[in-house]
């Protein structure tokens, strides 16, 4: 079956930038999956998105929609997909309907059917009784709305969402959530990208982290969870009473069964205290007494203890480090 979306060996290189955004990535995305691409500011997500929109032109490598070379045959690719970016591109000169039937009508679709289309998706969107408010009254959640009604204007097969959810309030968040998942039983296949890890573990089938423009990980979400050392994490925050926090770690880590221990920044944490979570193949009645015992040894006090399983943001940052992008 052909892929919905296959990108093989793509690099893309930006003039005055030595590294490449993109660097040998290869991926394929399975036709009526929802497919998010995730990794951190500058991994090279819109990048990817950017050639498979046709925005941006490779270097090397091919991107393909539903079999179509983008680059060799950009205007056949354009009726197969549909593209939400990141900021508002709607047309400020004209209203919400007009910007949905101008869009079809670019796209060959005929008068009655665009007209119908487009009080069906109004409606699906919550923005039938908006249809007439000019774009420049929208707010920005409401606007993101429009830009997904737009882009299905004309039945594309392929969406790419660019961060469909940043700067939505949980209600338009929810809201939008249930769209793609409504998409996707339409046989629409979604590409999302996010930096919100509970969004993709939530509607992606599978997801693809990238980092430096390179894949770095694909599977289902719960597949990578699993590949994650330590089925059973310990968060533990302890008064370090003079301890320094690496002694801490040290100490946890040496705990029979921890696979790694990593020392947790956020959270309220003041000089005198430390947040620490592990990472165990131990049950959590085996590890606990075991934790408990090093923390005594060191006289550091338990003030908070939590047991849990890895998420996928725990994968995420297993992969490509906690260090600023
Ligand atoms: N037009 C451009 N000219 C030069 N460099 C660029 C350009 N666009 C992106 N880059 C660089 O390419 C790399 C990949 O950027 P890209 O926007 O694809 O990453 P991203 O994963 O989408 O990041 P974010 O999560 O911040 O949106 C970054 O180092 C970025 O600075």
């Amino acid at each position: 079956m052909t892929p919905a979306v296959a990108v093989t060996d793509l690099v893309k290189r930006y003039k005055k930038n030595p590294k490449p955004a993109v660097d040998g990535l290869s991926f394929e995305v399975r036709s009526g999956e929802v497919f998010g691409l995730l990794g951190p500011n500058g991994a090279g997500k819109t990048t990817t998105v950017g050639v498979l929109t046709t925005l941006v032109i490779p270097d090397s490598g091919s991107a393909t929609v539903e079999g179509v070379d983008v680059v060799k045959n950009p205007t056949k690719a354009h009726e197969l997909f549909a593209v939400v970016p990141q900021r508002n591109n709607l047309d400020r000169s004209l209203n919400i309907r007009q910007n949905l039937v101008f869009h079809a009508q670019y796209h060959g679709v005929g008068r009655a059917e665009r007209n119908r289309l487009a009080d069906e998706i109004l409606e699906r969107m919550g923005l039938a009784d908006r249809a007439k408010d000019k774009i420049d009254i929208v707010s920005g959640g409401q606007a993101q709305r429009v830009m997904i009604a737009r882009a299905l204007m004309h039945r594309p097969k392929v969406l790419f969402l660019d961060e469909p959810s940043t700067g939505l309030d949980p209600q338009a968040r929810l809201f939008v959530h249930d769209r793609i998942t409504d998409l996707r039983a339409d046989g629409v296949t979604v590409v999302l990208t996010t930096h919100d890890m509970d969004e993709a573990a939530k509607l992606c089938d599978r997801v693809g982290i990238v980092d430096h423009g390179k894949l770095l990980a694909l599977d289902t979400p719960a597949a990578l969870t699993r590949s994650l050392p330590g089925s059973t994490t310990v968060g533990v925050t302890v008064s370090l009473a003079g301890v320094q926090p690496e002694a801490v770690a040290d100490a946890l880590s040496t705990v029979d069964g921890v696979e790694r221990v990593e020392e947790v920044a956020d959270g309220p944490s003041t000089s005198d205290s430390g947040q620490f979570r592990l990472y165990t193949e131990s049950e959590p009645a085996v590890a606990l007494p075991l934790v408990l015992k090093v923390l005594s040894g060191l006289s550091c006090d338990v003030t908070d203890l939590s047991i849990g399983t890895p998420s996928l943001e725990d994968v995420f940052i297993h992969l490509t480090g906690r260090e600023l992008r």
